[in-house]
Protein backbone atom coordinates (compact mmCIF):
# COMPACT_ATOMS: atom_id res chain seq x y z
CA UNK A 1 0.00 0.00 0.00
CA UNK A 2 1.05 3.76 -0.84
CA UNK A 3 0.93 6.56 1.36
CA UNK A 4 1.06 9.88 1.06
CA UNK A 5 0.54 12.91 3.15
CA UNK A 6 0.35 16.33 2.59
CA UNK A 7 0.51 18.78 6.11
CA UNK A 8 2.76 21.80 7.03
CA UNK A 9 3.40 20.30 10.45
CA UNK A 10 5.66 17.35 8.79
CA UNK A 11 6.81 16.87 12.42
CA UNK A 12 3.05 15.97 13.71
CA UNK A 13 3.58 12.66 11.34
CA UNK A 14 6.70 11.46 13.16
CA UNK A 15 4.96 8.61 15.24
CA UNK A 16 4.28 6.83 11.75
CA UNK A 17 8.22 6.21 11.83
CA UNK A 18 7.46 3.92 15.27
CA UNK A 19 5.94 0.71 15.85
CA UNK A 20 4.51 -1.76 13.69
CA UNK A 21 3.66 0.74 11.02
CA UNK A 22 7.64 1.99 11.04
CA UNK A 23 8.49 -1.64 10.81
CA UNK A 24 5.89 -1.99 7.85
CA UNK A 25 7.57 0.58 6.42
CA UNK A 26 11.04 -0.39 6.91
CA UNK A 27 9.97 -4.26 5.29
CA UNK A 28 8.49 -2.40 2.24
CA UNK A 29 4.55 -3.46 3.03
CA UNK A 30 4.12 0.45 3.36
CA UNK A 31 5.52 3.11 0.80
CA UNK A 32 4.53 5.67 3.18
CA UNK A 33 6.11 9.54 2.54
CA UNK A 34 5.07 12.52 4.21
CA UNK A 35 5.16 15.83 2.30
CA UNK A 36 5.26 19.11 3.98
CA UNK A 37 3.16 21.40 1.59
CA UNK A 38 5.61 24.52 1.80
CA UNK A 39 7.64 22.99 -0.58
CA UNK A 40 5.45 23.99 -3.08
CA UNK A 41 5.15 27.67 -1.80
CA UNK A 42 7.63 30.22 -3.79
CA UNK A 43 7.30 33.18 -1.53
CA UNK A 44 9.68 34.17 1.09
CA UNK A 45 7.39 33.66 3.38
CA UNK A 46 6.46 30.11 2.50
CA UNK A 47 2.62 30.90 3.08
CA UNK A 48 -0.03 28.56 2.72
CA UNK A 49 -2.80 30.87 3.78
CA UNK A 50 -5.01 33.74 3.37
CA UNK A 51 -8.22 35.60 4.97
CA UNK A 52 -11.52 34.26 4.31
CA UNK A 53 -13.30 35.39 1.72
CA UNK A 54 -16.63 37.30 2.92
CA UNK A 55 -14.70 37.83 5.94
CA UNK A 56 -14.92 36.27 8.97
CA UNK A 57 -12.35 34.84 11.73
CA UNK A 58 -9.14 32.88 11.28
CA UNK A 59 -7.38 32.00 7.88
CA UNK A 60 -8.31 30.10 4.86
CA UNK A 61 -5.47 27.51 3.33
CA UNK A 62 -5.05 28.83 0.23
CA UNK A 63 -5.42 26.93 -3.13
CA UNK A 64 -2.14 27.13 -5.07
CA UNK A 65 0.14 25.07 -2.75
CA UNK A 66 -2.46 22.50 -2.92
CA UNK A 67 -2.70 22.59 -6.80
CA UNK A 68 1.09 22.10 -7.54
CA UNK A 69 1.07 19.36 -4.81
CA UNK A 70 -1.07 17.73 -6.96
CA UNK A 71 0.77 17.83 -9.94
CA UNK A 72 4.02 16.35 -8.76
CA UNK A 73 2.73 13.84 -6.59
CA UNK A 74 0.50 12.50 -8.97
CA UNK A 75 1.78 12.96 -12.68
CA UNK A 76 0.24 10.28 -14.50
CA UNK A 77 -2.68 8.22 -14.72
CA UNK A 78 -2.73 6.25 -11.88
CA UNK A 79 -4.67 8.05 -9.08
CA UNK A 80 -4.90 7.99 -5.19
CA UNK A 81 -7.91 8.02 -3.31
CA UNK A 82 -7.45 11.42 -1.41
CA UNK A 83 -9.01 11.89 1.90
CA UNK A 84 -9.56 15.35 3.60
CA UNK A 85 -9.78 15.53 7.13
CA UNK A 86 -12.69 17.65 8.46
CA UNK A 87 -14.61 17.81 11.07
CA UNK A 88 -17.63 18.12 8.44
CA UNK A 89 -16.39 15.58 7.19
CA UNK A 90 -17.94 11.27 6.88
CA UNK A 91 -17.80 9.64 10.31
CA UNK A 92 -14.53 7.35 9.84
CA UNK A 93 -15.81 3.91 10.86
CA UNK A 94 -14.14 0.55 11.28
CA UNK A 95 -15.97 -0.31 8.25
CA UNK A 96 -14.19 2.40 6.46
CA UNK A 97 -11.14 1.46 7.60
CA UNK A 98 -11.70 -2.56 6.19
CA UNK A 99 -12.54 -0.22 2.84
CA UNK A 100 -9.46 1.56 2.70
CA UNK A 101 -7.20 -1.29 3.60
CA UNK A 102 -7.81 -2.57 0.14
CA UNK A 103 -6.70 0.48 -1.55
CA UNK A 104 -3.28 0.57 -3.35
CA UNK A 105 -2.99 4.61 -2.70
CA UNK A 106 -4.24 6.69 -0.09
CA UNK A 107 -3.55 10.94 0.10
CA UNK A 108 -4.51 12.80 3.09
CA UNK A 109 -4.57 16.21 2.83
CA UNK A 110 -4.20 17.73 6.62
CA UNK A 111 -6.04 21.23 6.70
CA UNK A 112 -5.41 23.61 9.23
CA UNK A 113 -6.37 27.21 10.52
CA UNK A 114 -10.26 27.57 9.25
CA UNK A 115 -9.64 24.54 6.98
CA UNK A 116 -8.71 23.92 3.20
CA UNK A 117 -10.34 25.86 0.30
CA UNK A 118 -13.09 24.31 -1.01
CA UNK A 119 -11.85 24.31 -4.40
CA UNK A 120 -8.71 22.14 -3.84
CA UNK A 121 -11.49 19.53 -2.85
CA UNK A 122 -13.55 20.31 -5.82
CA UNK A 123 -10.74 20.18 -8.16
CA UNK A 124 -9.31 17.12 -6.97
CA UNK A 125 -13.15 15.24 -7.36
CA UNK A 126 -12.74 15.71 -11.07
CA UNK A 127 -9.42 14.14 -11.03
CA UNK A 128 -9.89 11.63 -8.42
CA UNK A 129 -11.61 9.88 -5.56
CA UNK A 130 -12.03 12.42 -2.82
CA UNK A 131 -13.73 11.39 0.46
CA UNK A 132 -13.97 14.26 3.52
CA UNK A 133 -13.49 12.20 6.84
CA UNK A 134 -13.95 13.27 10.24
CA UNK A 135 -12.68 11.11 13.15
CA UNK A 136 -15.69 12.22 15.98
CA UNK A 137 -17.95 15.34 16.66
CA UNK A 138 -15.25 17.30 18.18
CA UNK A 139 -12.81 20.16 17.09
CA UNK A 140 -9.04 19.98 16.72
CA UNK A 141 -6.74 22.33 15.69
CA UNK A 142 -5.74 20.94 12.33
CA UNK A 143 -6.42 17.34 10.62
CA UNK A 144 -3.03 15.65 11.62
CA UNK A 145 -4.36 13.97 14.95
CA UNK A 146 -6.96 12.41 12.41
CA UNK A 147 -4.70 11.70 9.66
CA UNK A 148 -2.58 9.20 12.43
CA UNK A 149 -5.32 7.55 13.81
CA UNK A 150 -6.98 7.13 10.53
CA UNK A 151 -3.37 5.44 9.36
CA UNK A 152 -2.93 3.33 11.91
CA UNK A 153 -6.34 2.29 12.19
CA UNK A 154 -5.99 1.24 8.20
CA UNK A 155 -2.79 0.07 7.87
CA UNK A 156 -3.07 -2.69 11.28
CA UNK A 157 -5.65 -4.45 8.53
CA UNK A 158 -2.67 -4.40 5.74
CA UNK A 159 -1.64 -8.08 5.59
CA UNK A 160 1.55 -8.76 7.10
CA UNK A 161 1.49 -5.51 9.29
CA UNK A 162 0.10 -6.53 12.57
CA UNK A 163 2.33 -9.69 13.48
CA UNK A 164 -0.51 -11.57 14.54
CA UNK A 165 -3.54 -11.37 12.39
CA UNK A 166 -5.12 -13.31 15.35
CA UNK A 167 -5.65 -9.92 17.26
CA UNK A 168 -8.05 -8.70 14.46
CA UNK A 169 -10.71 -11.39 15.11
CA UNK A 170 -12.24 -10.44 17.91
CA UNK A 171 -11.69 -6.48 18.75
CA UNK A 172 -14.15 -3.88 18.87
CA UNK A 173 -16.61 -3.00 16.36
CA UNK A 174 -15.30 -6.15 14.34
CA UNK A 175 -18.58 -7.95 14.92
CA UNK A 176 -20.48 -4.78 15.62
CA UNK A 177 -19.84 -5.28 19.22
CA UNK A 178 -16.76 -4.40 21.89
CA UNK A 179 -14.28 -6.68 22.79
CA UNK A 180 -14.52 -8.01 25.77
CA UNK A 181 -12.63 -7.44 29.35
CA UNK A 182 -8.65 -8.25 28.84
CA UNK A 183 -7.02 -10.01 32.04
CA UNK A 184 -2.99 -11.34 31.98
CA UNK A 185 -1.45 -12.66 35.25
CA UNK A 186 -1.43 -12.46 38.56
CA UNK A 187 -4.16 -14.57 39.17
CA UNK A 188 -5.08 -11.75 42.03
CA UNK A 189 -4.05 -8.34 42.36
CA UNK A 190 -5.00 -5.75 45.05
CA UNK A 191 -8.17 -7.83 46.18
CA UNK A 192 -8.96 -8.04 42.40
CA UNK A 193 -9.36 -11.95 40.52
CA UNK A 194 -9.40 -12.86 37.08
CA UNK A 195 -12.75 -14.26 36.49
CA UNK A 196 -12.42 -18.02 36.86
CA UNK A 197 -14.27 -19.24 34.10
CA UNK A 198 -10.74 -17.67 32.33
CA UNK A 199 -8.35 -20.06 34.33
CA UNK A 200 -11.18 -22.82 33.87
CA UNK A 201 -9.14 -24.15 30.48
CA UNK A 202 -12.85 -24.50 29.34
CA UNK A 203 -12.46 -23.18 26.02
CA UNK A 204 -16.01 -23.78 25.02
CA UNK A 205 -16.68 -21.82 28.51
CA UNK A 206 -14.22 -18.97 28.00
CA UNK A 207 -16.09 -18.30 24.41
CA UNK A 208 -19.39 -17.92 25.77
CA UNK A 209 -18.38 -15.79 28.65
CA UNK A 210 -15.95 -13.48 26.32
CA UNK A 211 -19.44 -13.40 24.16
CA UNK A 212 -21.78 -12.19 26.78
CA UNK A 213 -19.40 -9.96 28.05
CA UNK A 214 -18.65 -7.98 24.67
CA UNK A 215 -22.72 -7.87 24.45
CA UNK A 216 -23.25 -6.67 28.11
CA UNK A 217 -20.15 -4.26 27.63
CA UNK A 218 -21.57 -3.07 24.44
CA UNK A 219 -25.48 -2.62 26.17
CA UNK A 220 -23.66 -0.03 28.94
CA UNK A 221 -21.45 1.67 26.63
CA UNK A 222 -22.88 1.53 22.99
CA UNK A 223 -26.45 0.67 22.26
CA UNK A 224 -26.51 1.97 19.50
CA UNK A 225 -24.15 -0.79 18.04
CA UNK A 226 -26.64 -3.40 19.77
CA UNK A 227 -29.59 -1.77 17.57
CA UNK A 228 -28.05 -1.94 14.83
CA UNK A 229 -27.15 -5.88 15.40
CA UNK A 230 -28.80 -8.52 13.12
CA UNK A 231 -30.52 -10.51 15.38
CA UNK A 232 -29.18 -13.38 12.99
CA UNK A 233 -25.87 -12.85 14.58
CA UNK A 234 -27.50 -13.40 18.02
CA UNK A 235 -27.90 -17.18 19.27
CA UNK A 236 -30.43 -17.92 21.93
CA UNK A 237 -28.45 -17.28 24.93
CA UNK A 238 -27.24 -13.77 23.70
CA UNK A 239 -31.07 -12.76 23.83
CA UNK A 240 -31.59 -14.05 27.40
CA UNK A 241 -29.23 -11.32 28.49
N1 LIG B 1 -10.89 14.85 10.83
C1 LIG B 1 -11.11 15.64 11.63
C2 LIG B 1 -11.39 16.56 12.68
C3 LIG B 1 -10.99 17.86 12.88
C4 LIG B 1 -10.22 18.79 12.01
C5 LIG B 1 -9.72 18.37 10.79
C6 LIG B 1 -9.06 19.28 9.96
C7 LIG B 1 -8.91 20.61 10.38
C8 LIG B 1 -8.34 21.76 9.81
C9 LIG B 1 -8.51 22.79 10.70
N2 LIG B 1 -9.16 22.32 11.76
C10 LIG B 1 -9.42 21.00 11.61
C11 LIG B 1 -10.07 20.10 12.44
N3 LIG B 1 -11.51 18.28 14.04
N4 LIG B 1 -12.22 17.27 14.58
C12 LIG B 1 -12.19 16.21 13.77
N5 LIG B 1 -12.85 15.02 14.01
Amino acid sequence: MKIDVVTVFPEYLAPLDLSLIGRARERGMLDLNVHDLRRWTHDVHHSVDGAPAGGGAGMVMKPQPWGECFDELIPGEAKPHLLVTSPAGRPFTQAMAHDLAAEPWLMFACGRYEGIDQRVVDYAAERMEVTEVSIGDYVLFGGEVAVLAIIEAVTRLVPGVLGNAASLDDESHNAGVLEAPAYTRPAEWRGHEIPPVLLSGDHGKVDRWRREQALLRTARARPDLLARLDPGSLDKRDRLL
